[in-house]
């Protein structure tokens, strides 16, 4: 079975080498949508996949910092590089092109990590990332699946190649999570007390 979460963040960006002239040399941007599809073969106590809320923690943090956030590829220009971080307090650093595609498949490593670092609480059974959606306009988007995430044909994405600015770092609830997410760290959730016995 499959389950849905829809999150949104307001992102600005210039793709380098695309065909589209408005899209490769001026800065724009985009309402992004994204969706997160989690897998699963059982049901936990709540008779969830996942508990939609649970998603709105770790996965919603990580997705939220890219809102009013500008994104650069780090292979861009020096000098472009240089004023994005000058006038941009919160700006991410890629090492891949902020495209569709590739936020897709940047989701996708960055919520397979955290997945993998969850401690499940409430009897979730081998919940795993389906795919990740990325919208860049109500009329186009990009879906990423685990081959893709991690098919180095596509640029690989190591988590340490992604960088945040000490702003974006600064207003997550836990300044800490990004370096957690890197070192493995486990992520616990909330313990659930049963009202019904099972
Ligand atoms: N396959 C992709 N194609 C394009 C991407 C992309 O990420 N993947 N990105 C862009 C630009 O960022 C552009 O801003 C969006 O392009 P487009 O869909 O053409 O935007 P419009 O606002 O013109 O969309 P309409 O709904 O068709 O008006 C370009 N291509």
């Amino acid at each position: 079975m499959l389950i849905r979460k829809l999150f949104k963040f307001e992102n600005a960006h210039i793709v380098r080498n695309c065909s589209s002239d408005r899209c490769r040399r001026s800065i724009h941007g985009h309402s992004y949508k994204v969706e997160v599809l989690l897998e699963a073969h059982a049901l936990d106590h709540g008779q969830m996949v996942y508990d939609f809320g649970l998603m709105k923690g770790t996965i919603k943090d990580v997705i939220d910092a890219f809102d009013h956030a500008i994104c650069f590829w780090d292979k861009d220009d020096a000098e472009y590089i240089r004023l994005c971080k000058e006038f941009s307090a919160r700006w991410i650093a890629l090492p891949v092109s902020p495209s569709a595609e590739q936020f897709a498949r940047l989701f996708f490593v960055l919520i397979d990590a955290i997945l993998k670092q969850t401690v499940m609480k409430n009897g979730e059974a081998d919940v795993l990332l389906h795919s990740v959606i990325a919208h860049e306009t109500d009329t186009g988007y990009a879906q990423a699946f685990r081959d893709d995430a991690y098919n180095p044909r596509m640029g690989s994405i190591a988590l340490a190649d992604i960088v945040f600015s000490d702003q974006v770092r600064a207003e997550w609830g836990d300044p800490q999570l990004y370096d957690k997410l890197q070192s493995g760290t486990p992520l616990v959730n909330p313990d659930v007390t049963l009202q019904v016995k099972i």
